[in-house]
């Protein structure tokens, strides 16, 4: 068994929360509240600016010039394609590209894109590869699973989301971390792969954190 299918295996009951979290699962039916939906694109693109960042690094701690290739080809399609669907929706939803970047993040925005650049920044590949890991491969099994509700895909608001989220070009992204942190995972101790499960299983957390902090408009409190 792969290290990756031993994650899953294990934190299974954390991991599937996220596929039947209610922004999800509106998102499939096409019942989403729509300023539900403003507010997380919002949030979304300044998270996915962190988040490039992480490939940036990823780029920086490769040991081999393929897998540096791979990062810098993630951090352009991150920029050019991932945030090219926001800012297209944006429009839409009548956001303008000044309202995107000078948003305040939410603390769980905040919180989430902080701890997964703090994982990134001073641990080691594999750290950083644990840290983004749930982020694309979630991404991409909800975007398959929405895919599948007969109508979703099409839908005229989420459809484009759900599209993109279970494209094959986002399964190469996922499928290729997964591939990755597995064969960073190799002939360590146990005290480093619990370490790899511990930030797994944080940003795996994180991710229901933003759904919810997205489903209620959660930002500070007043005051
Ligand atoms: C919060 C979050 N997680 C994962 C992705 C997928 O890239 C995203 N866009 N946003």
């Amino acid at each position: 068994m792969t290290f990756t299918q031993r994650l899953l295996g294990k934190l299974e009951g954390v991991w599937r929360q996220n596929h039947s979290h209610p922004f999800v699962r509106e998102m499939g039916a096409g019942t989403l509240d729509r300023d539900k939906f403003r507010f997380y694109m919002i949030q979304d693109y300044l998270y996915l600016i962190d988040y490039a960042k992480l490939f940036a690094l990823g780029a920086v701690k490769a040991n081999d010039l393929a897998t540096m290739e791979k990062f810098a080809a993630l951090l352009h399609s991150t920029l050019h394609e991932e945030m090219a669907l926001h800012r297209a929706y944006a429009a839409r939803f009548g956001i303008s590209e000044e309202e995107l970047e000078t948003a305040e993040p939410s603390p769980i925005t905040l919180a989430y894109s902080h701890y997964m650049l703090h994982a990134a920044q001073n641990g080691s590949l594999a750290e950083l590869v644990a840290a983004l890991l749930p982020c694309m491969w979630s991404y991409w099994e909800i975007g398959k699973e929405l895919s599948r509700i007969p109508g979703a895909a099409d839908h005229e608001d989420y459809g484009e989301w759900i599209r993109m989220y279970s494209s094959e070009e986002f399964e190469a992204l996922a499928q290729w971390c997964i591939g990755l942190l597995d064969e960073l995972a190799e002939g360590r101790s146990e005290a480093e792969l619990a370490r790899l499960e511990e930030i797994f299983l944080n940003t795996t957390r994180y991710e229901y954190m933003f759904w919810d902090m997205a489903y209620h408009g959660q930002m500070w409190p007043a005051g």
